[in-house]
């Protein structure tokens, strides 16, 4: 079994798999690192160099790679659901958990970070955020088992609902 983990970017896809990973024994894999190892350079080299379309190409080639393994939290990129194949292989890799977190809160969160180029070129930071996750919703929705909002909750206790979840789900023991 795997564990997949979506959401927009900033809800803590990549803190809370650290967390699951280690309480269920797993592997964590970050599609993120894995597309930037695979390009030898950084999702905003990549992006500038190349466009966003190259990046989900190799996002969906990392996609292929990993839902085709055993035994790992796949720690996806936000725009994961971008791709219908992507939704496809994610479902078949095991339980889906979707992060969701306010406009306010992403922002705050992801506010200074330089690693996450813009989508859209064209909006202002938080109406992008607000218009590509109110595009994004039913993707999320429709690819996910279990959702876990994160505003107001600490990491620590996210992973406890996901593992909760989990347990309560049949796809892990209680240990
Ligand atoms: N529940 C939370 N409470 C407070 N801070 C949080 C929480 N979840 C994540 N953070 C913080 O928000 C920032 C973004 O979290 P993280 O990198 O895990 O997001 P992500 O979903 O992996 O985003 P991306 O899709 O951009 O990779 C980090 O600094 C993280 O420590
Ligand atoms: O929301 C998105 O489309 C993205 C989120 C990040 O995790 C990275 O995968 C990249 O910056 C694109
Ligand atoms: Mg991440």
């Amino acid at each position: 079994m795997n564990v997949v983990l979506v959401g927009y970017r900033g809800t803590g896809k990549s803190a809370v798999a650290n967390r699951i990973a280690r309480r269920l024994n797993l592997r964590k894999i970050s599609l993120d690192d894995a597309v930037v190892r695979t390009a030898g350079k950084s999702i905003p080299e990549i992006v500038d160099a190349e466009g966003w379309t190259a990046f989900r190409d190799l996002e969906e080639s990392v996609v292929q790679r990993f839902t085709g393994q055993d035994g790992l939290v796949i720690d996806c990129g936000g725009g994961v659901i971008e791709r219908d194949a992507n939704l496809v292989r994610l479902k078949q890799a095991g339980p889906v958990i979707w992060l969701t977190a306010s406009v306010p809160t992403i922002a705050r969160r992801i506010g200074g970070d330089t690693q996450r180029p813009s989508l859209t070129g064209s909006h202002s930071f938080v109406d992008e955020i607000a218009d590509v996750l109110q595009r994004r919703h039913p993707r999320y929705q429709s690819v996910s088992d279990f959702e876990v909002c994160t505003d107001d909750v600490t990491v620590a206790q996210v992973a406890d609902a996901v593992v909760a979840w989990l347990v309560e789900a049949g796809h892990v023991q209680a240990s």
